[in-house]
């Protein structure tokens, strides 16, 4: 549905996004991931056709980006989206679909349906005496009103409380479900490896992977082999049930692992695969943190987590990988 070229675009010599290429399938949800600055806003801008690039093509379907005719199958949701603030919920989304000449029976239907489904209560309130979580409800509605076949969201969740990013993450899914195209940024990791179908990482304005999530770990991430064996190995920690725990890289040292307990008169209790998460395969590329773990809002720090359950639980850290690498 989506294929971009060449993608390039500088503000006054400064790079913000450099020769992008991708493809987004119809009826797919793709995420566009990346820290603060990486150049997905400018990338999501341009599909919508709000920015012109400065090199390299967009092609959307039969339509270049910013075609109107291609517009009015699209559904853009900015970043902050500004509401006026003195209408009521209902008036602004009755205003849009008026824009898009949405007859008005259909209009109210589905921008009642999409706020069912979004559980936006008090819908006649003023926008500018709603909260943050509500105000973007209504501006996922207005992105609805022309019932558009391709969404692009850029941070759809960001700045919202758990419960109202699980409600926008999982009613993007639904999206999919009922036959759109989503387009979506996030810098939580965490959001996107829960819902895309495909993704690109960027970090200053280059795409540093992309593919399936699984895809990425199998070419970027190294799964963890935590072996728990009965008698102690050279390297492994005492767990609380009495076990003895080594975290190992590849199956050669598993086995050599499970040689050495043998050899100590034990065996090997339990082995468990621990994939790398989305953020940490980032930190590896990008070499620092992304910004969801720098504004508090991402994934627990994984560090912290194992700490919390004394390194015994299926999570594992980064700091710990790097340890025990060595084994
Ligand atoms: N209109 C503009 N003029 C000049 N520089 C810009 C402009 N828009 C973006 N930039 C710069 O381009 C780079 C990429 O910005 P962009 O907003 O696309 O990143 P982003 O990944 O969406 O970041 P964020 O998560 O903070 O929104 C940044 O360095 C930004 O400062």
């Amino acid at each position: 549905m989506i294929r971009v070229a060449g993608l390039r675009k500088t503000y006054g010599g400064f790079p913000a996004v450099v020769g992008s290429d991708f493809d987004v399938g119809e009826g797919e949800i793709f995420g566009v991931v990346g820290p603060n600055g990486a150049g997905k806003t400018t990338t999501l801008k341009m599909l919508a056709g709000l920015v012109e690039p400065t090199e390299g093509t967009i092609e959307i379907g039969a339509y270049a980006a910013g075609d109107a005719e291609m517009r009015r199958h699209l559904g853009f949701l900015p970043e902050e989206s500004p509401l006026y603030e003195d209408m009521t919920a209902r008036s602004y989304l009755r205003f849009f679909a008026d824009l898009y000449d949405v007859p008005r029976e259909e209009a109210t239907r589905r921008t009642e349906d999409t706020l069912d489904r979004l559980e936006l209560e008090h819908r006649d309130r003023r926008l500018g005496d709603m909260s943050k979580g509500m105000k973007r409800k209504v501006a996922i509605a207005r992105s609805l009103v022309n019932d558009p076949n391709l969404l692009i969201y850029d941070e759809p969740a960001s700045g919202l409380d758990p419960l109202t990013t699980n409600y926008v993450l999982e009613f993007t899914r639904e999206l999919v479900e009922r036959g759109k195209t989503v387009v979506f940024s996030a810098h939580n990791l965490y959001h996107v490896e829960s819902v895309c179908d495909r993704v690109v990482i960027m970090n200053r304005g280059e795409i540093i992977a992309r593919g399936t999530v699984p895809e990425i770990r199998e070419e970027h991430g190294e799964t963890m082999y935590r072996v728990f064996t009965t008698v102690p190995v050279d390297g492994a920690t005492a767990t609380d049930d009495g076990r003895y725990l080594s975290i190992v890289d590849d199956m050669e040292a598993v086995e050599a692992v499970r040689a050495e307990a043998e050899a100590a008169g034990g065996s090997v209790a339990d082995i468990r695969t621990e994939e790398p998460s989305l953020e940490e395969i980032f930190l590896d590329l990008a070499g620092r943190p992304p910004a969801a773990r720098e504004d508090g809002r991402g994934r627990a720090d994984p560090a912290a987590v194992a700490r919390a359950d004394g390194g015994g639980g299926d999570e594992g850290s980064v700091g710990e990988r790097g340890d025990r690498r060595a084994r």
